[in-house]
Order: structure tokens, then C-alpha cells, then sequence
């Protein structure tokens, strides 16, 4: 390996598996960029420069010759396991760079993580930016969205490299200051969110067309494919044609047909729930797509409860137009999960104090990302038609593409629900769509319930106020002081 100890290289990155390697890569394409490489196990980087000469790295063993070798001051850009690896290296940087530099950790790392970092750091001079950087392997090599978080001061040297190295969409880079702090990572997080949400519902129509519709795996693929050129096209979409399209060399039966069905995840997905848990806001697309990678997961509860549930509904009959509903449900169901991340978003923004512009949000969203989609368009103009809009949902534009597929979306449901064949992540997005839409639930109901077991009061419909009912007593109503809750 060439080392350099001298400070030739304008930015540096620190982690060189399938991430690092390719931004390393995509930075050294950039016009007027000298990149210094580094990684914990020396063989990884010797990999990288030998394989890419072109690139022209300036690359290290020792993080101190990686430190020496960048031009001050210092920009760094970590990309290595998030939790203690990035803990890790943070505090190696830490150590050796000086006040005014700056460490940019790009993996997936917990937004209250990075606050915590760039507290640690920025207490030593040093800038700290936490960015989210979606795209995979390809993104990271030709242009991935960015979503980076930390100072506005930060924001003014490392934005025009970001800019530089991200995905176009309509002509516009996909990277915008997210907001301070952990704003960025939060902000992927949800990214996230919205990408198993985004998975399950496609995973869930590929279910019915394969096991209600009768397609085949490459029939199924055919229909995905005619469907990217419509109101669902993207890369998910696209992504799905290809896999079902693939053929198991070894066996010749469709790939999908011979890859385990449980599903993995490192946890973004979980973080958003969470998140949104703590927040009070309903993300239950999200939550069910986390839960079904759950459930595939236990294989042995799922045998226990296949010795016993032997008798399985036939699927339902169904007719050409089939495909065109699952189509127009999981349009329908893919707003609601996209109304709800978005949603987590803004109470994010509230509770941490960020600035957050959802329009640009779904501006960098439209190139680079696994989320990308034709879809994200119809998001910027719907905030930037109404920037304070309360829900997706009451969008024009998006209340009545949702109205023109809700039959559909209610008959696929029900299909589904009378063949046996799981929708959690339809089934749940139609019932928050209900829910928004009823005039009245049974909440009243609960509150009452709350009210009678813990005096935990209620409001009601013809009356200010907070009352509560003596339930052990004479059942008569008492005005109560505060509100309730
Ligand atoms: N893969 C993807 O599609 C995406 C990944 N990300 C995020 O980007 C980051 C990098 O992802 P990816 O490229 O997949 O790599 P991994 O998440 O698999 O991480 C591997 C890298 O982390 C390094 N590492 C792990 N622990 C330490 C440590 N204690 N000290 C120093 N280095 C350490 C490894 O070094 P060594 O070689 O020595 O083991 C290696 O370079 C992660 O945070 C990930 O979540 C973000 C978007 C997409
Ligand atoms: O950040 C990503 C894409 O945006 C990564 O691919 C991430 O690993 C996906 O999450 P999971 O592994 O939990 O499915």
C-alpha cells in the first residue's frame, strides 16, 4: 500500500466494506477531489486501491497517516458499522484531529446516538455531522440521497462536496441541510421506515397475484414491470420485477421460490416504531411490516400453529381485473405509509427543534434512494401547494387518487382476509384510512371504560369542560378540575 503522510487528499474515508468502498470511489470521480482511504483491517483497503488504480486514493494503514494525509481542514466520512464501531472510530478521529475539523459519520446510526457524539465532539472544537446516505451499493458509487443533519457552519463546507457526489432528480442534487443535530439521521430513519413499509406492501401483492391470481413468479414479474410505468413506478418496483424474473440456477426454479421465507433487518425499521411510539404517532404501516419480518422469523411458532390450523380457506375466484385492484390497493396503501412517516417526521421536528422542510425531504427522496419513485413528485408538490398540511391524506391530489382505489383497495382486503392469505400491511393502512375518515369512533368508548375502572375523566361532545362519572357511586356526573387525559 502507498502511504502518504503528507496532506495531499481534500476529504478522507474511514470504513471501505460495500458503502465506504463506493463513495470512496464516487468521490474520487469528482472533478478536483483527492480522496484518502482507511479502513480497520488493512486488507480491505489494499483491495480497494488495487482494484482502482483510476481513483488515485491516498491510502493508510495507520489512522494517523490517514489523519496526516488529509489537506486542514480536516473533512472525514465514516462508514462503518453503526453502534460501536462508529463509536469507535469517532473517537480515534477524535483524538488526532484539530479544532475546525470536520467528522462526518454517514452510516445508519441512531439519531440520539449522533446527538450524543456531536456533543461529545463539538465540545473539542471539532464539527460533527450525522448524514443519512441511502442508495446501497450503487447509490453510494453513481449518487445517493443525503440527508445530513449537524451545523448550519458544517453544512457550509461539506454541502457543495455532498452536492457533488449525490443522485439528480429533475435536475437538483439529492442533498439538502435536513436540520441540526441528529436531524438527518432521524430523517433516514424514517426513510427506512417508509422502505419496509414500502417492501411489505409489494411483498403482499406479489402474495395475491401469485396465490389468488394464479401467476406465476415471472407472470407476477411481467405485471410489476408494466406497473413501473405507472403511477407506482420505482426502484422497489422495478427491483421486484428483476428478482422474480431470476431463475435458480442450481434447481431452475424461480429464485424466490428457493430463498427461505424469513426476513432479517439491522434496525432502522424498529428504531422508527419506536420512535414513534415515544412521539404518539401512528405509524402502523410501518410497525406491520416490521411485525411481519417478525412473525416470518419463528419458524418453529409457525410450525407449532401449522400442526394444529389444518384446514386453510380455498382462495377466492377472481377475475381479469384482479391485478388492477392489487395495483390500485397497494397505491392507496403506499400514501398511507408514506402519510405516516411523514408525519413522524413533523412530530420529530417539533419535539427536537429542527427546522424540517418536508417538500425538500421528498425532493431528495425522487433520486438516489431505495425509496426513490415517480410518486415523491406528487409529495413535493402537495407541501409546497400547502407546507402546513395536517395529513397527506387531505391532499386533493392524493384524496382522490386514494378515493378512485378505495373500492378496489376494500375488495382486495376482503379477498384476501376470505382466502386466508395475510395483508397486514393493506389491511392496516385501509383501517387508518377509515379511521381518519370516520366522523366518530369507538374512542368514546374507551374513554368512558378508562374513566369508570381509573376515574381518569372525559370530555364530552355538548360541554366544556373535564367530567367524571361517580361509576361506584351514584352514577351521577361531577365536573373535574384540569383536563383530561
Ligand atoms: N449496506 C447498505 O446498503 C447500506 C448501509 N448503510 C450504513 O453504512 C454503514 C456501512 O455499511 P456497510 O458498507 O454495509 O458496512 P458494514 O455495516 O457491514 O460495516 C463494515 C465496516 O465497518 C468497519 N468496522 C466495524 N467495526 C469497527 C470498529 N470497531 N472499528 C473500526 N471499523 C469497524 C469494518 O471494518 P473491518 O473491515 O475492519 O471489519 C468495515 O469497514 C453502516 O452504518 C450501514 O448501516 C447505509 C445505507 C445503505
Ligand atoms: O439503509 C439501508 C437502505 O436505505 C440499508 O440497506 C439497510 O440495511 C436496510 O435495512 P434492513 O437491513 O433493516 O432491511
Amino acid at each position: 500500500m502507498a502511504e502518504s503522510s503528507v496532506a495531499t487528499a481534500n476529504i478522507g474515508v474511514v470504513g471501505l466494506a460495500v458503502m465506504g468502498s463506493n463513495l470512496a470511489r464516487n468521490l474520487a470521480s469528482r472533478e478536483g477531489n483527492t480522496v484518502a482511504v482507511y479502513n480497520r483491517s488493512p486488507e480491505r483497503t489494499t483491495l480497494l486501491v488495487d482494484e482502482h488504480p483510476e481513483a488515485g486514493f491516498v491510502a493508510s494503514e495507520k489512522i494517523e497517516d490517514f489523519v496526516a494525509s488529509l489537506q486542514k481542514p480536516r473533512t472525514a466520512i465514516i462508514m462503518v458499522q453503526a453502534g460501536k464501531g462508529t463509536d469507535a472510530v469517532i473517537s480515534q478521529l477524535a483524538d488526532l484531529f484539530e479544532e475546525g475539523d470536520i467528522i462526518v459519520d454517514g452510516g445508519n446510526a441512531l439519531f440520539t446516538d449522533t446527538i450524543r457524539r456531536e456533543e461529545a465532539v463539538t465540545a473539542k472544537g471539532i464539527h460533527f455531522v450525522g448524514t443519512g446516505i441511502s442508495g446501497g451499493e450503487e447509490g453510494a458509487l453513481k449518487g445517493p440521497s443525503i440527508m445530513p443533519g449537524g451545523s448550519v457552519e458544517s453544512y457550509k463546507t461539506l454541502g457543495p462536496i455532498l452536492q457533488s457526489i449525490a443522485a439528480i432528480a429533475e435536475g437538483e442534487p439529492c442533498v439538502t441541510h435536513v436540520g441540526t443535530g441528529g436531524a438527518g439521521h432521524f430523517v433516514k430513519m424514517i426513510h427506512n421506515g417508509i422502505e419496509y413499509a414500502d417492501m411489505q406492501l409489494i411483498a403482499e401483492s406479489y402474495d395475491l397475484l401469485t396465490k389468488i391470481g394464479g401467476l406465476t413468479p415471472a407472470a407476477a414479474a411481467e405485471v410489476f414491470t408494466e406497473w413501473n410505468s405507472g403511477d407506482l413506478e420505482s426502484y422497489l418496483i422495478e427491483i421486484t420485477a428483476e428478482v422474480l424474473k431470476q431463475v435458480d440456477a442450481k434447481t431452475g426454479k424461480p429464485f424466490v421460490d428457493i430463498v427461505l421465507d424469513q426476513a432479517g433487518s439491522k434496525g432502522t425499521g424498529v428504531w422508527t416504531v419506536q420512535n414513534a411510539l415515544d412521539l404518539g404517532v401512528p405509524v402502523g404501516g410501518i410497525a406491520e411490516a416490521v411485525f411481519a419480518r417478525a412473525v416470518s422469523s419463528h419458524p418453529e411458532q409457525r410450525e407449532a400453529a401449522q400442526a394444529v390450523i389444518t384446514s386453510r380457506p380455498t382462495p377466492v375466484e377472481v377475475g381479469d381485473s384482479f391485478s388492477d385492484d392489487v395495483n390500485a390497493a397497494l397505491y392507496a396503501s403506499k400514501v398511507v405509509a408514506y402519510a405516516q412517516g411523514f408525519d413522524a417526521i413533523i412530530a420529530g421536528a417539533e419535539k427536537y427543534g429542527w427546522e424540517i422542510n418536508k417538500g425538500n425531504i421528498a425532493k431528495i427522496w425522487r433520486g438516489g434512494c431505495i425509496i426513490r419513485a415517480q410518486f415523491l413528485n406528487r409529495i413535493v408538490e402537495a407541501y409546497d401547494k400547502n407546507p402546513g398540511l395536517k395529513t397527506l391524506l387531505a391532499d386533493p391530489y392524493f384524496a382522490s387518487a386514494v378515493a378512485n382505489g378505495e373500492a378496489a383497495w376494500r375488495r382486495i382486503v376482503s379477498t384476501a382476509a376470505l382466502s386466508g392469505i395475510p395483508v397486514p400491511g393493506f389491511s392496516s393502512a385501509l383501517s387508518y384510512y377509515d379511521s381518519l375518515a370516520s366522523k366518530r369512533l369507538p374512542a368514546s368508548l374507551v374513554q368512558a371504560q378508562r374513566d369508570f375502572f381509573g376515574a381518569h375523566t372525559y370530555k364530552r361532545v355538548d360541554l366544556p369542560g373535564t367530567f367524571h362519572t361517580l361509576w361506584s357511586g351514584d352514577r351521577t356526573e361531577i365536573e373535574s378540575e384540569g383536563s383530561s387525559h
